[in-house]
Formats: C-alpha cells, sequence, structure tokens
C-alpha cells in the first residue's frame, strides 16, 4: 500500500497580531506592537500549501482558533455583553486581553503529536493535543484544538484522540515541535525522538537558567505511553538548555528530521554523542545520515533569526528530498552558503525552495512550525474528511474566503473592535461549511 506523509498546516486566523507574547522567543518579543497583516498572512500560508500539493505532497489545512476568546474573558471575570467584556477587558487589563486574542493557533506543530499507526500498540494513528501551559496566551488552544482534530481526522476506524496532559507545567507539553521521526518508507515502524527542556520531578538535572524549558520529559514519556510506542522505538533527548537560553525555545528550531536524515546544529543536544549513538542503534531503517551543522559554518544567532532549521525537509515521489525554507534563510548570507553547498553533497536532500512566510516569522514562526505532520497509509487517507485537503478547487475557495473576510492591517489597539470580533465569528462559521468540520467553535455551540 502507498504510504504518505502528509502536511496539516494551520490557516492563519482573522486576528493574527504581534503582542509580544512569548518571553523565550526572540522574534515574539521584538515585534511586539508591530502592526501586522491578517490577509497577507493567511496568503503566505495558502501559498505554501497550494505550493507543497503542487509537488505532488498530500497537504491538509487546519482551521484557525475564535478569537478574541470572549469565554476566557468571562471566566475571568469579565462580565456584559461581548462588546463590553472586550472593552473592559482591553481597558482594565490589557496583557491578559492581548493573550486572549492571540492567532497562535497557526503554529500547528504546536498543535498535538501525532503518532502514524505503524509505530502504535493498536495500529492506529494517536493524537495528543498539546496543552502548552508554559504561555497563557496558548493555553488557551487545546480543547477546541482537540475539537478540530476529531472533526478532520474524523473516524475512529483509523484514528484515536487523546484529551491532552493535565494543564500543569510539570506536564508542559509543546506537541510536535519537539518531536521528530526518523523512518523507512513513512509505513514502517519508525523510531520516534521526544526532545525535552528539562525534568519537572528532578530539579537536580541540568535545565534552562533565563528563559523557560517548555517541554518536559515526563510530559513527553506520558504522550509516548498514550500513544502505544515501544521502548525500542523512541528515544528522549534533552534539548541543550544553553541553546534555550539564547531563544531556541522549541527543538523545531534546532533540528528536524525526515526519514532517513537528521538535520541539526552541533549545539542543539546535551550529550549528544550519547543520544546519536543510541538513535543509530535503534533506527531500524537504511542509511542513516546525520547532517550535523557546525558552529563555524552556521552561528545559533544566524540559525534562529533565519530558522535554517525550522524547515520542513519533504521527500518527493522520486525519493529526493527537498528542503522548504523561508526567504529569510535566503538573505542571510552564512545560512544561503551553506544551504547552497547542502544539495551538492552526497545527502537525499537536492533542492531548497524558498517561500516567504515573514508574517508568521515575525511572531517566531517558520514554516515548520505552520505544519502537523501525519503519515498515512492509503486506507488512512481515504479515511480523513476530504473537505480539509488542499487541491486547486479548496485553494480557490480559501483564498476567496480570506479576501473576503480578512483585514489588510490589524493593531493591537483594534482588537478591542467589536466588529472585528463579529468579522472572525461571521468569517470561521463560513470556514466551518467550506472544510465541513460541523460545530467545532465556542460560539456555534450555544
Ligand atoms: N512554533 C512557533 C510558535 C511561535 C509562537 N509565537 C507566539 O505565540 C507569539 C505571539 C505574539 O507574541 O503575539 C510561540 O512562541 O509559541
Amino acid at each position: 500500500m502507498t504510504q504518505f506523509e502528509a502536511n496539516f498546516d494551520g490557516l492563519v486566523g482573522p486576528t493574527h497580531n504581534y503582542a509580544g507574547l512569548s518571553y523565550g522567543n526572540v522574534a515574539s518579543l521584538k515585534n511586539a506592537s508591530a502592526s501586522s497583516s491578517p490577509k497577507q498572512a493567511a496568503k503566505q500560508g495558502l501559498k505554501k500549501m497550494k505550493a507543497l500539493a503542487d509537488l505532488g505532497m498530500v497537504q491538509g489545512v487546519l482551521a484557525p482558533q475564535e478569537r478574541p476568546d470572549v469565554y476566557s474573558l468571562r471566566r475571568l471575570g469579565f462580565t456584559g455583553s461581548d462588546a463590553q467584556v472586550l472593552q473592559a477587558a482591553a481597558k482594565q487589563a490589557p496583557a491578559i486581553f492581548q493573550a486572549c486574542c492571540s492567532a497562535s493557533s497557526m503554529w500547528t506543530a504546536n498543535a498535538a503529536t501525532v503518532s502514524p499507526s505503524a509505530d502504535t500498540l493498536d495500529g492506529k494513528i494517536h493524537f495528543t493535543p498539546a496543552n502548552l501551559t508554559n504561555k497563557f496566551h496558548r493555553s488557551l488552544e487545546p480543547q477546541v484544538t482537540g475539537n478540530i482534530l476529531r472533526a478532520t481526522f474524523n473516524n475512529s476506524d483509523y484514528f484515536s484522540h487523546h484529551q491532552h496532559l493535565p494543564d500543569n507545567e510539570h506536564f508542559g507539553d509543546e506537541g510536535a515541535a519537539n518531536h521528530t521521526r526518523l523512518c523507512g518508507n513513512y509505513g514502517e515502524t519508525g523510531l520516534e525522538i521526544f526532545v525535552y527542556g528539562r525534568h519537572a520531578f528532578d530539579t537536580s538535572k541540568p535545565a534552562p537558567k533565563k528563559f523557560p524549558a517548555r517541554q518536559t520529559f515526563e510530559a513527553s514519556q506520558a504522550v509516548a505511553r498514550l500513544h502505544g510506542l515501544q521502548s525500542e522505538n523512541v528515544v528522549y533527548i534533552q534539548q541543550n538548555p544553553d541553546l534555550i537560553d539564547q531563544g531556541v525555545f522549541h527543538n523545531d528550531v534546532i533540528s528536524v528530521g525526515n526519514q532517513n536524515v537528521l538535520f541539526y546544529h552541533e549545539q542543539a543536544f546535551s550529550n549528544s554523542d550519547a543520544a546519536l549513538q543510541e538513535i543509530k542503534q535503534k533506527f531500524s531503517g537504511n542509511n542513516l545520515h546525520f547532517i550535523c551543522v557546525k558552529t563555524s559554518e552556521v552561528s545559533v544567532e544566524d540559525a534562529i533569526k533565519t530558522y535554517l532549521f525550522n524547515t520542513q525537509i519533504i521527500t518527493q515521489a522520486n525519493g529526493d528530498m527537498v528542503i522548504i525554507a523561508p526567504t529569510n534563510c535566503q538573505e542571510n548570507p552564512a545560512v544561503s552558503n551553506y544551504l547552497a553547498k547542502l544539495v551538492t553533497q552526497n545527502t537525499p536532500i537536492k533542492e531548497v525552495k524558498y517561500f516567504d512566510v515573514k508574517q508568521s516569522m515575525q511572531n517566531g514562526g517558520g514554516p515548520a512550525c505552520l505544519r502537523l505532520r501525519v503519515a498515512l497509509n492509503e486506507s488512512e487517507l481515504a479515511a480523513v474528511n476530504p473537505h480539509t485537503l488542499i487541491n486547486d478547487q479548496q485553494f480557490e475557495l480559501l483564498n476567496t474566503w480570506v479576501d473576503k473576510h480578512y483585514r489588510d492591517e490589524l493593531k493591537v489597539t483594534d482588537l478591542s473592535d467589536p466588529q472585528l470580533l463579529i468579522e472572525s465569528r461571521t468569517a470561521l462559521d463560513e470556514l466551518t461549511q467550506i472544510l465541513d468540520l460541523g460545530s467545532v467553535y465556542p460560539f456555534q455551540q450555544i
């Protein structure tokens, strides 16, 4: 049976904005209060989705969340009509209000951890939404993320959906951004690599000193248990805490894997030698390639600025791999020289394709942050909600939908405009019809 690795990209929501919400994420802090363009952001994302579909990849889309999140504001004690809630919160507690308006669900690498059926005990594809406890604005996502995943992968014969882990920093879970999988063909049992930032229940272990380690070892282990993974097919690696302190807030900012390739910076991991040795021992496919980028070739600072490792490595039908990189990599001489050299070397990566995703990059999200990978076989693909898969027709519908509903420009001060809430809900209501999702949003359930 044919095997695929599908990418499900997050559609950027109508309130995409820069609020400086992510301490430890350099780009988010740097661009705080800059004005954004939700329309441009959504179109940049759709263009990348369409380009991958045109390359013959299976490309899906995950719906964004409802923002402003009036329900959370009500839980926090703001009352009255929706307009009154927005205006009181914006005035009395602007930081909390802005956190309740973020379009951060667009980064679907943080939506969930996914284990393909070849790896799991019961032979189903398992999904655990990430609880994202470390950032208040992101901790608002998991419930609706679960609704959207269930509506997208809506067949219990093939898909198993778990509840997100308990909402506490001890089990801080950032989803697939801290998880990668090495394998032979996508349908063969793979090696699932969980990269964590700290041990929550053993404070004697090393941890970053300045910025938070969002993912804990105990959360990674819990996900592996829930998904029914075998210990011989799992590796846990600690991220280098010094790099978290330099702004590498997720592992996918400093390493990425695809099939028999692990592409990483030499400083990415703690105890790197032991970790790589364990990977070698446990990997059951052929011709494992460790592509290690030295600090002398690309500094950690340049890696963070350009998101060299937040690239997507995809396998084309002929077996050659292509690296999908942000144009920020092209604009940096050290990084573009590195990539030009990489494709001439003896690795499966043969080509680089650049995409402008700057609206997302300005909040610290590159091409890889924008997608959730789901390895599927033909029967599993046939069980996916077909309206969530990108083809020419869905692309046109979504592009037109963005043109109709999204603003060209949004400032943080626009977020309390009651009209924006109405616009967003109108847009999302229509979107649930385009994607045939049913009622996934709170405003549709009352
Ligand atoms: N995987 C990329 C995630 C980027 C995301 N940025 C944000 O939420 C920034 C939002 C803001 O600052 O407006 C984060 O840090 O979790």
